[in-house]
């Protein structure tokens, strides 16, 4: 049978399929995009199998915002801007290296993107490269699809959108992703119709790597072979896209902005155009050159070194011309199970500037950047927040805001924290955990917190835990911030932990959902975490306990002194053991839970107030009775303390960092 018998069968078997793809480029109510995705994956013809049918107008589930699309950004005026290219040419005479040295430490930390030319790979080596994905793209599908899978330990394997089910959108664009060094598969798994080219093409991008890495170490003033032998030129991959040209270019993008999460890639790219930098907030063309390969920071590159270089922003247009061919290779190593920590290189920190990043293995970081769809929540950022951790955990105080008891009684402590923020002028978020932050819709608890509980529990200001207990399971959950930052299958909707945990037994039914994580599909039913965790103080200290085991180079490693907590525990209970702020006495109306008639929320709302005006009282472990401590003043002196030493130690972390 000829090609053009093959790919017209394959047109012939596709058509239902992509005719109601083509269908749902309407506005219908019925539209149901999981089912959208999944009948255009199951084509395995990718976005190229919707322009060989025809399609005229870009399907739904590819369309943007016209934000992630705009190009307000690359601003006329800003057309001066120009990506560096630098000519590797003498890059063995002495005097000419230390310019380029100098040229790429400049190109690396401001743009993150250069260009090379003169670097080595001939021009019939790279022409025949982008042949060759031209030719695999275009073969028939029924070749072409045996390499269709999205399993990410393949090491060879084609797919449109590594993040399909994922992304905000879909990009217009297919890609075949082949691991090329360490351990690469057998030659005769990689497809017949780049093979050959893409072996020799690894060869010489391998040097290149090894070349630039030694010019980025003399740039950062280390010896030539420090990035090499941290193992950065380890490991490459290949991804090899391939953007046919777009019916409605407007509408969506070639490749969504974002950073690569590798150490370096080097990018080749056939003459169509449409990859742009962000640079000085402006979107910055990054032109095909005659001869020239695209160098780019990744994001674990900034991380070792520190933020000395950047990783930019990027993103690809659609075009309507096409297609547009480029080949990424990415020096990474993620496909090692190895537990090597890449954290910032010790002769770059000093007392000036000192650690912005924990240590993350190559495996964990890649992880996390794919769990997401694009555009996604930056790995780098995690990395960077968890490092005032680190700083923070080697401070004097570690601060502790337990909220306890909830229903309309909230009143009483949210009357507190009332308070603590217009009176005092201090935030929730100046504690370093806050736990059960959000029990009442009546107690105003949290908000400062939470600033809003339509996002993630990682993105909260401080670090939350919210303790939750699974009828079905019958063990407790708890959601938390350190956990979610420090693992992305504990990454949940804020929302869904706060209904779940506000799910008091009795009162209100189990809270059902579904988390989906790269390891699977979990299923909750939760009700009030209080089942359980009676006081969630502890669940906070075990947490900071963990927090502070982990960080390696924290002086408090092996010796936690319980001395540095500071607890503020915030109680609505009606029994004379409960802590501090307790007020003794509440009467069967003001104690109940669930009686929210306007004069018991205002009487409540006083007993809040005087509880202020009161003496502190401890108890005296002889009587079991609460007794007013004369010489500590009442709460509200307590509370002005309080407030004042968490602003010391703010200023004082500030300072540090
Ligand atoms: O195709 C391009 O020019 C860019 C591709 C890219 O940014 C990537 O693979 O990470
Ligand atoms: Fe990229």
């Amino acid at each position: 049978m000829s090609v053009f018998a093959l790919c017209f069968q394959f047109i012939e078997t596709m058509t239902s399929s992509l005719q109601q793809i083509m269908a749902s480029t309407g506005n219908g109510l019925d539209y149901d995009k999981e089912q959208e995705l999944k009948t255009f994956d199951d084509t395995k013809a990718g976005v190229k199998g919707l322009v060989d049918s025809g399609i005229q107008s870009v399907p739904k589930f590819f369309v943007a915002s016209s934000e992630e699309t705009c190009n307000e950004k690359s601003d006329l005026r800003h057309t001066h801007f120009n990506v560096p290219i630098i000519d590797l040419r003498d890059i063995d005479k002495d005097g000419a290296r230390c310019e380029i040295v100098k040229e790429i430490g400049i190109a690396s930390s401001t743009w993150g993107f250069f260009q090379v030319v003169n670097h080595d790979i001939p021009q019939d080596i790279t022409d025949e490269v982008i042949e060759s994905i031209r030719r695999f793209n275009e073969q028939p599908n029924h070749v072409k699809e045996k390499f269709y899978s999205r399993d990410k330990m393949k090491k060879v394997r084609f797919n449109s959108n590594f993040d399909l089910y994922k992304a905000r959108f879909a990009n217009w664009r297919d890609t075949l992703s082949c691991l090329m060094a360490p351990n690469p598969p057998p030659p005769e798994e990689y497809p017949e119709a780049c093979r050959e080219i893409l072996l020799k093409f690894s060869k010489y991008v391998t040097k290149l790597g090894q070349d630039l890495f030694k010019l980025l170490s003399e740039a950062l003033g280390l010896n030539s072979n420090h990035l090499t032998n941290m193992g950065c030129a380890d490991g490459h991959v290949f991804y090899c896209h391939y953007y046919p040209a777009c019916p409605e270019p407007n509408l969506t993008l070639g490749h969504t902005k974002h950073r690569d999460p590798d150490f370096l890639t080097i990018l080749l790219q056939n003459q169509i155009g449409g990859l742009q930098v962000l640079h000085d907030n402006h979107w910055v063309n990054i032109p095909p050159v005659e001869g020239a390969l695209v160098v780019n920071v990744g994001e674990l590159l900034q991380v070792i070194s520190n933020d000395k270089f950047k990783a930019a922003e990027h993103r690809v247009l659609a075009n309507c011309a096409g297609p547009r061919l480029s080949v990424a290779c990415f020096f990474t190593t993620h496909f090692e199970p190895s537990e090597k920590l890449f954290s910032p290189i010790e002769e770059l920190l000093s007392d000036d500037s000192p650690p912005l990043y924990r240590g993350t293995t190559v495996k964990g970081y890649i992880d996390f950047f794919a769990s997401a769809g694009l555009p996604a929540y930056s790995s780098l950022t995690r990395l960077r927040e968890s490092n005032y951790e680190l700083i923070r955990w080697k401070t004097n105080l570690v601060s502790i805001l337990s909220l306890h008891g909830g229903g309309v009684r909230g009143i009483i402590p949210g009357t507190i924290l009332a308070f603590w923020e217009s009176q005092l002028q201090a935030s929730l978020s100046w504690h370093d955990v806050v736990t059960n932050g959000v029990k009442s819709k009546w107690g105003n608890y949290g908000r400062p917190v939470y600033q809003s509980v339509d996002g993630f529990i990682q993105w909260t200001l401080t670090d939350v835990i919210i303790p939750t207990f699974d009828i079905r399971l019958l063990q407790p959950i708890s959601f938390s911030t350190l956990k979610a930052k420090r693992n992305a299958s504990k990454v949940s909707w804020l929302s869904d932990n706060c209904i779940g945990t506000s799910a008091a037994p009795y009162y209100m039914p189990p809270y059902y959902f579904e988390l989906h994580a790269s390891t699977g599909t979990k299923k909750f039913n939760l009700v009030d975490g209080v089942v359980a965790a009676n006081i969630p103080t502890v669940l906070a200290i075990c947490e900071v306990k963990r927090e502070i085991s982990q960080n390696k180079g924290s002086p408090c490693l092996n010796s936690i002194d319980f001395s540095k907590f500071l607890v503020f525990f915030l109680g609505t209970g009606s029994s004379k053991r409960d802590e501090k702020l307790e007020t003794d006495g509440l009467k069967y109306t003001e104690a109940s839970a669930d009686h929210p008639m306007k004069d018991n929320r205002e009487n409540l709302e006083k007993i809040g107030k005087d509880l202020m005006k009161k003496p502190v009282s401890a108890v005296n472990w002889e009587t079991g009775l609460y007794e007013p401590m004369e010489e500590r003043g009442t709460y509200k002196d307590a509370l002005c303390e309080l407030a004042e030493r968490l602003s010391e130690e703010r200023r004082f972390r500030r300072k540090y960092m």
